[in-house]
């Protein structure tokens, strides 16, 4: 049975006088491709104005120099390339082996598809025990994993946000969320109860953005037609990556993630008297955002 929440929403814990980095959260966000560097650094910086401690963008090596430009503030780590994308069998063992490092991950903004990705995204998300964000290209390997084996992703080693948007959601589901929003709740509801073991948090995006994780749902109130431009998901992707950094639960991180996402699109559509954004746009106001949570 699932139903709406009343519980008030979760807020960061005030920050500590003697605060470091660690207690922030180290972030390794894996995104990227020839042609689409701009996703994973909105992620990235997505994730620094979020509050995290450190962040660091894994991205194939071609990109890598590019996505370095976008920022002094995150650093960066070549993945192994082939003529196809990324070199699944290269990348996730040392990935994987570099697991103690990191305390959130944050995967497929940019990524590209191809099997390589695929069989990365496949055992990353398996193997992984820290909190993940999943999102566009990722969530799009994601699908072809279980379009092969509608278990491929069950019971996975920690908990995961998903965070599609309605065509990445037809593809993961196998269809298109009706526009009404129980018709919505009931499919990410429907979505959540494949994995029994209750680490799924899925936050269907669009002008009203659903948080679920099976039991209960939440519709977020914020944000604004300016938003539907290239890259504001990646920035949401960041802002609940950055938020998992500083130990707020999955549900929690999610759904103060996508209300504050929305409130950064309000304030930059309203100082900025646009009616379109672009998503950097909603990256400068993000800090005024938490400011006023
Ligand atoms: N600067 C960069 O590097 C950027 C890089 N980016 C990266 O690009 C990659 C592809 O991501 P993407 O979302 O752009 O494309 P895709 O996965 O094909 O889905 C789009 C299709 O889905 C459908 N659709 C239906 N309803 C929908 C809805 N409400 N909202 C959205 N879509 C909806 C609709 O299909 P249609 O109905 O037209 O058949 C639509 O054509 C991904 O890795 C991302 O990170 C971007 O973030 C941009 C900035
Ligand atoms: N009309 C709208 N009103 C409010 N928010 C919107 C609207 N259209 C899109 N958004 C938000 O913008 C973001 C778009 O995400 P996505 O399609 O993944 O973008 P990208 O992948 O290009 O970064 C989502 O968080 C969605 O909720
Ligand atoms: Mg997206």
């Amino acid at each position: 049975m699932i139903d709406v929440t009343d519980e008030p929403l979760t807020t960061l814990p005030p920050r500590q006088r003697d605060g470091h980095k660690g207690d922030y959260g180290r972030v390794l966000v894996i995104g990227g491709s020839r042609g689409m560097g701009g996703a994973p650094a909105m992620t990235g910086l997505a994730t620094l104005r979020s509050g995290a401690g450190l962040v660091t963008v894994a991205t194939p090596a071609s990109t890598q120099p590019i996505v370095a430009t976008f920022s002094p503030c995150f650093m960066t780590l070549p993945l192994v390339e082939d003529d196809y994308g990324i070199a699944d069998y290269a990348n996730v063992v040392d990935l994987i082996a570099a697991r103690e490092q990191f305390d959130v991950w944050a995967i497929g903004p940019g990524l590209g598809r191809s099997d390589g990705v695929t069989e990365l995204v496949a055992q990353l998300y398996r193997e992984i025990p820290r909190p993940m964000v999943v999102d566009a290209d990722a969530l799009n390997a994601m699908a072809a994993s279980l379009k092969r084996n509608p278990q491929a992703l069950a019971n996975p080693a920690g908990p995961r946000v998903l965070t599609p948007h309605p065509g990445e959601f037809a593809r993961l589901a196998g269809a298109m969320p009706g526009a009404a929003t129980t018709d919505r709740v009931t499919a990410v509801a429907n979505f959540c109860e494949r994995d029994p073991s209750g680490k799924l948090t899925v936050v269907l995006k669009g002008r009203h953005s659903i948080v679920c994780d099976g039991p209960r749902f939440a519709v977020n109130g914020t944000g604004n037609p300016g938003m539907a431009t290239g890259g504001t998901g990646d920035c949401l992707t960041g802002i609940v990556a950055g938020l998992l950094g500083q130990r707020l639960a999955p549900w929690d991180a999610a759904r103060l993630g996508m209300h504050l996402h929305g409130v950064a699109g309000d304030l930059a559509a309203m100082k900025l008297g646009e009616v379109s954004l672009i998503a950097s746009d909603l990256l400068t106001y993000l800090p005024e955002a938490f400011k006023a949570c």
